[in-house]
């Protein structure tokens, strides 16, 4: 049997009296590519910010491996640490060279030797075609440059599931496609992703499953070739054909009440 490196239980989260996520349940598998698509407003950052704990689920559990990770006196930064997160914001210190981002979290957080955090993040700034930039500053870099020093951070501290939460949103479009490329090759290099995206194209080529969100629920999930081509459920169908046709902006919100 396959041994989930992510398990979710029954997640609920309120922000306080406005349920956002809704009793959301899915097992992630090793080297599984899970892209999770959704109108606006649906729950989809919320929920991926619940499984590192940046926000503290309202109910429900959530297992890293074999640890339960909600378990009471669980401690965050060691749970955060074995998950890469990349945000649609790149985050990085504007100060720090991008060599310098990248070994940050590696001596610092895990008190490896320079020497030693060096190597590492020459080795990921190569994965994601960036060595050649590691003695500029972030306000050098381009959007698209930044967000992959973002991925090489995340990358150098060896987690087990990386998230990604939006992480072309604030690209141009020109810029989107050498993120997406990393991404895809992180895939095929057999790195566990969770991905918040409004990719349609990246997550019909990259993900093993979609699972479509809609009020703070899993509406549906499957395969992409299925998904998308033979979504079952009714809400399915509209979204996609809104975002393939264009013609009225989705539904956003928690637009049905709470139904325990
Ligand atoms: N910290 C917070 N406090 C209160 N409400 C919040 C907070 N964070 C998110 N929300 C609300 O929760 C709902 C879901 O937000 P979330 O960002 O998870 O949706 P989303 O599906 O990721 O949307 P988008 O695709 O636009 O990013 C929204 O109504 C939002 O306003």
């Amino acid at each position: 049997m396959i041994r989930p490196v992510l398990k979710i239980e029954n997640l609920h989260k309120s922000f306080g009296a406005t349920p956002v996520v809704r009793d959301v349940s899915f097992d992630v598998n090793p080297s599984e590519v899970i892209v999770i698509i959704g109108s606006s407003g649906t729950g989809k950052s919320t929920l991926l910010q619940c499984l590192n704990l940046l926000h503290r689920p309202t109910s429900g559990r959530i297992f890293l491996e074999d640890q339960e990770i909600t378990a009471s006196g669980m401690n965050e930064d060691t749970v955060r640490r074995q998950m890469g997160m990349v945000f649609q914001e790149f985050n990085l210190f504007n100060h720090l060279t991008v060599l310098g981002n990248v070994t940050i979290g590696m001596t610092k957080v895990l008190g490896m030797p320079a020497k030693d955090a060096e190597k590492k993040a020459m080795t990921e700034l190569s994965r994601v075609g960036m060595a050649d930039h590691r003695h500029k500053y972030p306000s050098q870099l381009s959007g698209g440059q930044k967000q992959r020093v973002g991925i090489a951070r995340a990358l150098g501290m060896d987690p087990k599931v990386m998230l990604f939460d939006e992480p072309t949103s604030a690209l141009d479009p020109e810029l989107t496609g050498e993120v997406l490329a990393v991404m895809q090759k992180l895939a095929a290099e057999g790195m566990t992703m969770i991905i918040v995206s409004h990719e349609m194209g990246f997550a019909r080529e990259a993900a093993d499953r979609v699972i479509f969100m809609e009020n703070g629920r899993i509406e549906e999930q499957g395969p992409p070739d299925r998904l998308f081509t033979r979504p079952e459920s009714e809400r399915t169908q509209k979204f996609l054909s809104i975002i393939t046709t264009g013609k009225a902006e989705p539904p956003s919100g928690n637009l049905e009440p709470d139904t325990p």
